[in-house]
Formats: C-alpha cells, sequence, structure tokens
C-alpha cells in the first residue's frame, strides 16, 4: 500500500485527488497537508507527497522531501525560469514526476503534435490557443506552454524566442516562425487546449478538453504508483511521458 501526502488538500485539486484515491486499492491517504500544517511533522505518514499547490508552496514541499527521501509528484504550474532551476536541483536528490499535464489525453496530445510539427510544421502558422476556469492565476497555462515547447524542439526553434503571447493594436503581418498563443478565461472549464496547424487551403486542428479534474487527479495518482517502484537514493526529474511508457 503506498501512502500519500496530499498537499493543498483544500484546494480544488487537492479535493480531486482524495476523492481518487478513494477509487484506487493500491494507495491509501497517509496525511491532508494544507497552509495550517508543517509538512515536517507529518513525514512518518506518507511515502510520496502529491502536490498541486503553487510554485513558492511546492519549492518549499520539495525541499523538505528532498532532504527527508520522500518522493514527490507535482502538478503545480507557473513557475518562472529561477524556480524551475530550483526544482531540479532539489531534485537531484528525490525522484519526483513533474508535469502540468497528468491527463493520459494530454500526454497522447503532445507526441500527436511532435508528428503534426515534423509533418506540417514547417509550412505552418501555429496558433496554441487554451481556455480554464475563472480561477486560473497562471496564463498561458503550462499545459499550453509545454505544446508549445514539443513543437518548438521538433522544429529546431526556442520557444523563448519565437513565443507571441497575444496581441493588440496595430502590428507586422505575421511572423512564419512564431508559435502563438491565446488565452480564455471563464466559468468552470476544467481545461481545453487546441493547436492549429494553419496552411494554404486548409488546417489540422489538435484539441484536448477535459470534462473533470478526475482525470489529472487519477493521472497523479498512476504517477505515484509509479514512482514508488522507482528507487529513492538517486534523483531525475520524471515526466508523464516516462509513467506512460510513450517514446
Ligand atoms: N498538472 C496538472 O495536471 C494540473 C495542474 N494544475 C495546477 O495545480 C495548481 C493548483 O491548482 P488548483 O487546485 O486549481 O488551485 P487552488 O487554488 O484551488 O488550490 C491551490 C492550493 O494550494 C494551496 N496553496 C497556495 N499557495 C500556498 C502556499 N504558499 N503554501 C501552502 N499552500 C498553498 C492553497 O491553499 P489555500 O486553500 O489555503 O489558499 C490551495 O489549497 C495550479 O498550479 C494549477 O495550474 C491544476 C490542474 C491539473
Ligand atoms: O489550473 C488548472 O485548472 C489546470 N492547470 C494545468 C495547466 O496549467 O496546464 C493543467 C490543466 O489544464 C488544468
Amino acid at each position: 500500500m503506498v501512502r500519500i501526502a496530499v498537499s493543498g488538500s483544500n484546494g480544488k485539486m487537492g479535493q480531486a485527488i482524495i476523492e481518487a484515491i478513494e477509487q484506487l486499492d493500491e494507495i491509501e491517504l497517509g496525511v491532508k497537508i494544507d497552509q495550517g500544517h508543517n509538512l515536517i511533522d507529518y513525514l512518518d505518514k506518507f511515502d510520496i507527497l502529491v502536490d498541486f499547490t503553487s510554485p513558492v508552496a511546492t519549492l518549499g514541499y520539495l525541499s523538505i522531501c528532498a532532504k527527508a527521501g520522500k518522493k514527490m509528484v507535482i502538478g503545480t504550474t507557473g513557475f518562472n525560469d529561477n524556480e524551475l532551476n530550483q526544482l531540479i536541483t532539489l531534485a537531484q536528490n528525490i525522484p519526483i514526476v513533474f508535469s502540468a499535464n497528468m491527463s493520459v489525453g494530454v500526454n497522447l496530445s503532445l507526441k500527436l503534435l511532435e508528428m503534426a510539427a515534423k509533418v506540417v510544421g514547417e509550412d505552418s502558422d501555429i496558433e496554441i490557443i487554451e481556455m480554464h476556469h475563472r480561477f486560473k492565476i497562471d496564463a498561458p497555462s503550462g499545459t499550453a506552454l509545454k505544446m508549445g515547447e514539443v513543437i518548438a524542439n521538433t522544429l529546431g526553434r526556442d520557444l523563448k524566442t519565437c513565443a507571441v503571447y497575444g496581441r493588440e493594436g496595430i502590428e507586422q503581418v505575421r511572423d512564419k516562425n512564431t508559435i502563438g498563443f491565446s488565452t480564455i478565461r471563464g466559468g468552470d472549464v476544467a481545461g481545453e487546449h487546441t493547436v492549429n496547424f494553419f496552411m494554404h487551403g486548409e488546417r489540422v486542428e489538435i484539441t484536448h478538453k477535459a470534462s473533470s479534474r478526475m482525470t489529472f487527479g487519477l493521472g497523479a495518482l498512476r504517477a505515484a504508483i509509479w514512482l514508488d517502484k522507482t528507487p529513492s537514493d538517486k534523483g531525475y526529474v520524471y515526466s508523464m511521458k516516462d509513467v506512460l511508457e510513450i517514446a
């Protein structure tokens, strides 16, 4: 039995994970952690920490877990470059699964995007549109950025220099080598992403729509069960690609 600690346990994803734990036989809820708790006091209650919080909170929990030799599944998004470097450094001590989207469908979509970029990427105007609930604070979504990164890497571009985030006013005509991002926030949308490859006379769209947070919750627990089997003495940042064995 794998004992799970859930940080951000009062949050939307924290609640979804607690609900998902109840559906699975091989794991149990060890402890719920929220802002009122110090994780150090609960280290004997869990094997793996599943964390969907904020970049600052995640790095705090990761630094405690790295010292204590506890593995982590991290779904938090919105890290800046400096925070991302801190995460990678801390994960030299323990294995973690870190993924902006834990759903099977999105991770399959990343593979499809790689294929689409190889076949039509150079001849396309590439635009990524993402839509989320009104409470989401980071933009573009971590998933949209990951999709952009996969496409940019496939095409030998650097996302840092080819990304265009939103447009307003009078601009130059679209640069063919850019990857555009558009963000929509409203209502209770769990998460929708569409990548458009616009060509002459036709357009390929790759879309993923999450209809419930349970897909992220179950994916995170699948990652925890997978992580439980990896040795804890060596650190590494794994992704859902590793968990799902997507080559
Ligand atoms: N990888 C994936 O598949 C997915 C990733 N996400 C990402 O997960 C994260 C959380 O999303 P969601 O659950 O919707 O957000 P919520 O705002 O609903 O929940 C965030 C939780 O984190 C806690 N928290 C925030 N800041 C701190 C802090 N400094 N210290 C301790 N706890 C803190 C909050 O505590 P309190 O309630 O006290 O404020 C809350 O419990 C986001 O980054 C989101 O993008 C979301 C869905 C899927
Ligand atoms: O905040 C959310 O809700 C989600 N965040 C993740 C992201 O930023 O990509 C994943 C999912 O789309 C839901």
